[in-house]
This record gives structure tokens, C-alpha cells and sequence, in this order.
């Protein structure tokens, strides 16, 4: 089988195409794993779909699923496209509905869903939160210093309220985001859906602009715009290889 690796602002995933559609819990352990796998954060499948032009599946790295991740949207674009499996812009269903995404060399844009506030601002531990699914939940705290993130208590609210945590700092208008990312289970480089969350706090909160630039922990720079209530995430994504393993 023929995997190839991609990084989408160093949230980094294996993924392939298939005509077979089952689950793939236990490669996507397998093949994420940092050690003896060729190790990534992820998992992303490609298999046909008779409306679109593929349905993906989509496996965090410990295995479980997840039915949405928007930088894993901008890195599978690319592979379809970059394999002849879709139009450069292109539909495709996800666990949580259906993603378009347009790819213009490097920089893959993606419409993301329909945002949905889970529970708006309250006081824990300390730190104001506010949950919301942006294709998966998201819990986000706004600080004024990114070293206020703390990786104990991000595990902690991760597994009462089961949502990924985002802390933000907000500059500028500009925003800075560390992730922690469920299954993953510790923070990432980088988390699509956790930049959108924070940038959509941000918004309500009027820090930022329709049109705002976001950075992750990797310092890759993304940007989020917000456009008749809708939500577009783009940003450069990385071919690093293809191999192939028996
Ligand atoms: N870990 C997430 C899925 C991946 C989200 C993230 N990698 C993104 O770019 O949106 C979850 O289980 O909810």
C-alpha cells in the first residue's frame, strides 16, 4: 500500500486512497505511530462516494474518529487533487457534513461547517471558557500570555467536557493559539478547527476583523475569514513523502 505524509502547518497526516470503506482504527495507530510508524497526528482515508467527489474517513492518532478536522481537510485536498481524484475545487463528505475546498498550488482553502455554540462563556479553574463544535468541539480561553497554557489542565477539561482545548492571545487583531488536541491526547503544532473556535470567539468579542490572521504553535501562518456567516480556513500545506509498505 502506497501512504503519503503530509503537514498542514505541522499538524502532520498519513493519508491514502482505498475503493474500501471500513475502519481503519487500527492502522491509523499502526501507521501514526511516531516510532515505529511513519508518524503523524492522524489518519486520513479517501474512498469513492457516488454524490461527491469522495467521502474521506478520518482517525486521530491514538485511533479514534473524528468527523471533522480542517487542517486535514487543506492536506487531503491537495493529495486528491495533486492524484487526479478531484476537480482543484472540489466537494467532499466528511463526519460532519460536506467540506468544499480549493486548491491553488500550495495554499488549499476550505469552507469549513456551520459553526454550533455548545455552551457560551463560563468561569472554571480560573479561566473564562467558551465550547463550540466548529466540525468538532473546541473549548477556548482567551489570555493574555500563551505561557498561561498548561498541558495538565488542558487534559483535564479535555476529557470532562471530551472537546479539544485552545488558549488564544490576542494582538493586534492578530491571533496566537496553543492546541490541545483529543485524541492526540497533548498539544499540537497546529489545529484547524481549534484556530476557527478561537477565531470565532475572537469575532463575537469584536478583538478581531471579518478577515483575521491566526498562528498555531508551529508559527505557520493561516487565515480565517468569516463571510455571510460562514467560515473559510486557508493555508499552505506540505507533500513530505510517499512510500510504499507491504
Ligand atoms: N483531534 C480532533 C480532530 C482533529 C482536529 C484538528 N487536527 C484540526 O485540524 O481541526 C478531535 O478529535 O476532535
Amino acid at each position: 500500500m502506497t501512504y503519503t505524509k503530509y503537514s498542514a502547518s505541522g499538524n502532520d497526516f498519513v493519508i491514502f486512497h482505498s475503493f474500501t470503506k471500513k475502519d481503519y482504527s487500527k492502522e491509523a495507530i499502526k501507521l501514526c505511530n511516531r516510532t515505529e510508524g511513519i508518524g503523524a497526528d492522524g489518519l486520513i482515508v479517501l474512498v469513492p462516494h457516488k454524490d461527491y467527489d469522495f467521502e474521506w474517513l478520518f482517525y486521530n492518532s491514538d485511533g479514534s474518529h473524528a468527523a471533522m478536522c480542517g487542517n486535514g481537510t487543506r492536506a487531503c485536498a491537495h493529495y486528491a487533487y495533486s492524484n487526479g481524484l478531484a476537480p482543484s475545487n472540489m466537494k467532499f463528505l466528511t463526519g460532519a457534513g460536506t467540506i468544499e475546498s480549493t486548491v491553488e498550488k500550495d495554499i488549499v482553502q476550505t469552507q469549513l461547517t456551520k459553526p454550533i455554540l455548545i455552551k457560551d462563556e463560563f468561569i472554571q479553574d480560573g479561566f473564562t471558557w467558551y465550547l463550540v463544535d466548529t466540525g468538532v468541539p473546541h473549548l477556548v480561553t482567551i489570555v493574555e500570555d500563551l505561557e498561561k497554557y498548561d498541558n495538565s489542565l488542558a487534559s483535564k477539561m479535555r476529557y470532562e467536557y471530551n472537546a479539544n482545548v485552545n488558549f488564544a492571545k490576542i494582538e493586534d487583531k492578530k491571533i496566537y493559539v496553543r492546541t490541545y488536541e483529543r485524541g492526540v491526547e497533548g498539544e499540537t503544532l497546529a489545529c484547524g478547527t481549534g484556530m476557527a473556535a478561537c477565531f470565532l470567539r475572537a469575532h463575537n468579542l469584536r478583538l478581531v476583523d471579518d478577515i483575521a490572521n491566526v498562528y498555531p504553535k508551529s508559527k505557520e501562518e493561516l487565515t480565517l475569514t468569516k463571510k455571510d456567516e460562514i467560515l473559510y480556513f486557508k493555508g499552505a500545506v506540505k507533500k513530505i513523502f510517499t512510500t510504499s509498505i507491504n
